[in-house]
């Protein structure tokens, strides 16, 4: 497979070019991606205008629409704020920390059989500046801000994007399909989301298991 040279980039703007670049071919690379991502090294100063914090909730902002490739987006993570446990939607799911640390927790897809808690696969401390990769065949995942002192941002890349997915009960494996919003979209705070609107907004909820 054709592979751009790993160039470390020296600002996120020059991440986001080299990206598109990347991008604009039809089949990727994971292990390049990965690699790009994770040589950039977070500056504050370059991501702080679309960082935007809640105080019940994380929060999802998007940073460039990745010319209908991807969507690329920062992620602020309060103290002790999480996600559900969730899939990807068939999309490929990196996950950058640009600061604090985060924890990963792997699950697998419950089958119709299974009953009860969902099976844990792994769990790790994801650390500034590494970048994670996801998608559906590897399971699902939750991703929690375990510190009670320290927020944390995450840069996320979704390719293709996706508006909607699944979130899964730990205790009982039952799914809900949801829509997903942002907080803020290009710096700009996206109106009408109020503190009362969930990062997840429960669209379908299909009552039975998987
Ligand atoms: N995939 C989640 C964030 S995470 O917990 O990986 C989202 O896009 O909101
Ligand atoms: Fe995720």
């Amino acid at each position: 497979m054709e592979q751009t040279e790993v160039v470390k980039p020296e600002t996120l703007d020059d991440l986001i070019k080299v990206l598109h670049k990347i991008f604009e071919s039809d089949t990727i690379n994971i292990e390049e991606v990965q690699n790009i991502v994770e040589a950039y090294e977070s500056k504050p100063q370059e991501w702080m205008k679309f960082a935007k914090f809640d105080q019940y909730r994380y929060t999802r902002n998007l940073v460039d629409e990745g010319n209908g490739k991807f969507n690329l987006m920062i992620l602020c993570w309060g103290e002790g704020h999480g996600s559900s446990i969730h899939d990807h939607t068939d999309s490929h799911c990196f996950m950058k920390l640009l600061q604090g640390q985060l924890k990963e927790t792997l699950f697998e897809w419950p089958d119709r059989k299974s009953h009860g808690d969902m099976v844990q696969k792994s769990q790790r401390i994801l650390l500034e500046n590494q970048c994670a990769y996801i998608n559906d065949s590897i399971g699902l995942h939750r991703v929690e801000n375990v510190s009670h002192t320290e927020c944390a941002a995450s840069l996320h890349l979704y390719s293709p994007p996706f508006q909607y997915c699944q979130t899964f009960d730990q205790r009982t494996g039952h799914k809900n399909t949801v829509k997903m919003t942002f907080w803020s979209r290009f710096g700009e705070k996206t109106p009408f989301v109020s503190v009362q609107e969930n990062v997840f907004e429960v669209i379908y909820n299909s009552n039975c298991m998987v």
